[in-house]
C-alpha cells in the first residue's frame, strides 16, 4: 500500500471577500505523479502556495512525510525534499545554465564565484545538464535560453536538491510540443527514480496519461478523487468545467 507523503488538511485562505481555498483536504502518495485540476480561480496555485511556504494558511494542517510542517517556510521545505517550480520559470537570469544548477545544489555565491563547489556537485550539475540536453548551453546565460528551456532549467535546478516531493505549476503551459515531450519525459524518467510529483496543469490529455490519481478542486474545495477514468466520467467534474 502506498504511503502518504503529503497530507493536506481542511486547508483554507480568503483574500478579502474571495475564498479562494475552502477547507480543503487530499494527500499525495509516496511514489505517484500525482494531479492537481481545476478550472480557472479553482485555488490551485493558492493551494500550492501554501503547501510550499510561500503563502500563509488561515487554517488548516499540512504534513509532510509524516510530519506536521509547524511554519511552512520554503528554504527549510527544500532542505527537507520538497520543491516546487513556478508558471514563470524562476531562474537566476544572469548566470549560466550551469552556475544555476550549482546555486540550486545550495551553494552561496561567494561559495560560487570563490570557485568553491565540491568536485562532486560539479559533476552533479555536469550529470544533470547532459539529461537535460542542456550541456551544449550550459555556458549561456540564462536570460538567452527560450521560454521552454528556462522550464526545463528550472526543473533540473529543483532536482539538484534530490527531493522526495516535487510541486510543478504549469511545467508544459506556453511550451512547444517538442518541448512537452521532453518535460513529460523526464518527469517520468524521475518518478521511477523514486520522486513523487504533484502537478497543475491545464493539457487535460497530458494529465490523462501522465498522472494517477487525479484531485479535482473547485471553488477552492476538492470536488473528485480518482484514476483518469473515473475522473473523466465523474458528472461533478463534468459540471465544475462546463459551468466555468
Ligand atoms: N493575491 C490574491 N488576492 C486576491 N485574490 C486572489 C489572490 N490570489 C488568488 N486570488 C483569487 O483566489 C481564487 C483562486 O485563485 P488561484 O490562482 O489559486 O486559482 P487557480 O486554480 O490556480 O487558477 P488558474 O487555473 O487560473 O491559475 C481566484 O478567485 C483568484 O482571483
Amino acid at each position: 500500500m502506498n504511503k502518504a507523503l503529503l497530507e493536506v488538511e481542511h486547508l483554507k485562505k480568503s483574500f478579502g471577500g474571495v475564498t479562494a481555498v475552502d477547507a480543503c483536504s487530499f494527500t499525495v502518495d509516496e511514489g505517484t505523479i500525482t494531479a492537481l485540476i481545476g478550472p480557472n480561480g479553482s485555488g490551485k496555485t493558492t493551494a500550492f502556495n501554501m503547501i510550499t511556504g510561500y503563502l500563509k494558511a488561515d487554517s488548516g494542517t499540512i504534513r509532510f512525510h509524516g510530519e506536521t510542517v509547524e511554519r511552512p517556510r520554503p528554504a527549510g521545505l527544500y532542505r527537507r525534499g520538497l520543491s516546487r517550480t513556478f508558471q514563470q520559470a524562476r531562474i537566476f537570469p544572469e548566470l549560466t545554465v550551469q552556475e544555476n544548477l550549482v546555486v540550486a545544489a545550495g551553494y552561496t555565491w561567494r561559495q560560487l564565484f570563490g570557485r568553491r563547489v565540491s568536485a562532486e556537485d560539479a559533476q552533479r550539475s555536469k550529470a544533470m545538464l547532459a539529461e537535460f540536453r542542456l550541456d551544449q548551453l550550459s555556458d549561456l546565460v540564462a536570460a538567452d535560453l527560450s521560454y521552454g528551456q528556462r522550464k526545463l532549467l528550472e526543473f533540473a535546478a529543483v532536482l539538484m536538491s534530490n527531493p522526495r516531493l516535487v510541486l510543478l505549476d504549469e511545467p508544459t503551459a506556453g511550451v512547444n510540443p517538442v518541448m512537452i515531450d521532453a518535460m513529460e519525459r523526464h518527469i517520468r524518467e524521475r518518478n521511477r527514480a523514486g520522486v513523487t510529483f504533484l502537478i497543475v496543469e491545464h493539457d487535460m490529455q497530458l494529465v490523462m496519461r501522465l498522472c494517477d490519481p487525479v484531485i479535482v478542486l473547485d471553488q477552492g474545495s476538492r470536488i473528485a478523487f480518482g484514476s483518469p477514468e473515473q475522473i473523466q466520467s465523474d458528472p461533478r467534474v463534468l459540471e465544475a468545467y462546463l459551468g466555468a
